[in-house]
């Protein structure tokens, strides 16, 4: 794997789309792939209607606080967040650097509602994609104009490929929603339909199979820098967990 230090974020910007969206490919090896999906907690997965989720190191207070008595665990940090923060996008956050990691895991046909992460959160969100492509939907907010009857949103398609980072920061994280259709199948990819084809690791297997991603089972990371932190927790529970 390069050195990641020496990535030029500006080359990686996804263009069409809002500011600020990135797009890289091959962020981490298959190893490391591997790795982390061989250390998320087999059994800590909330199950939902629509998806599988876990929260690391815990989930947020009702008041959005994270309170944990540990920080985010090894497996995450090395390499997933040191080389995050090696791009420099939580430099303006509190924290400096991620301290929460939401995982989602989808089935095919699986998928999230259009909605946005909040204001619990700096304005950063880093996703690794792994073991499956599927497309992010990202659409403008609904407009307060309600004369108009027509639904004229803007919306942008991101393929998000296995081992890819996106970052999505901006007015991309406060002034659009995002959601995943729940499809077997992704259908129509092509230049004039993905916003970051030509950022794509393997614009080729796209096209070799016409344009369409058969999904299989994904999981994202969605690393965060929660703002309210309290790390109560090792008091309230008397010692503190390895
Ligand atoms: O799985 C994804 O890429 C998106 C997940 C998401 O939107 C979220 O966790 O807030
Ligand atoms: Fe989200």
């Amino acid at each position: 794997m390069a050195d990641k230090i020496g990535i030029d974020l500006e080359q990686s910007r996804i263009k069409d789309a809002p500011a600020s969206m990135f797009y890289i490919p091959n962020f981490i090896t298959q190893d490391e792939e591997e790795y982390i999906l061989s250390k998320i907690p087999a059994n800590q997965w909330i199950t939902l209607s629509h998806r599988r989720l876990q929260a690391i190191p815990a989930r947020l207070t009702p008041s959005n606080a994270l309170v944990a008595s540990s920080g985010l665990p090894e497996w995450l940090l090395k390499p997933a967040v040191q080389r995050i923060d090696e791009l420099g996008i939580f430099q303006d956050s509190p924290y400096k650097t991620a301290n929460h990691c939401l995982i989602n895991g989808y089935l095919p046909g699986q998928g999230i509602m259009p909605h946005e992460d909040g204001s619990a959160y700096h304005p950063v969100v880093a996703t690794i994609s792994l073991s499956s492509s599927l497309v992010l939907d990202v659409t403008e907010k609904k407009s307060n104009d309600s004369s108009s009857d027509q639904d004229d949103r803007q919306s942008w398609r991101i393929f998000q490929e296995p081992r890819s980072l996106l970052v999505t920061a901006g007015s991309a994280y406060t002034e659009t929603l995002h959601g995943i259709a729940e499809v077997k199948e992704d259908i129509d990819l092509k230049g004039e339909t993905v916003a970051n084809w030509d950022l794509l690791g393997d614009r080729e297997r796209v096209m070799e199979s016409g344009g369409n991603n058969l999904r299989e089972t994904r999981i994202s990371l969605t690393f965060r820098d929660v703002l309210k932190v309290s790390n109560v927790g090792s008091k309230i529970f008397g010692k503190v967990r390895g």
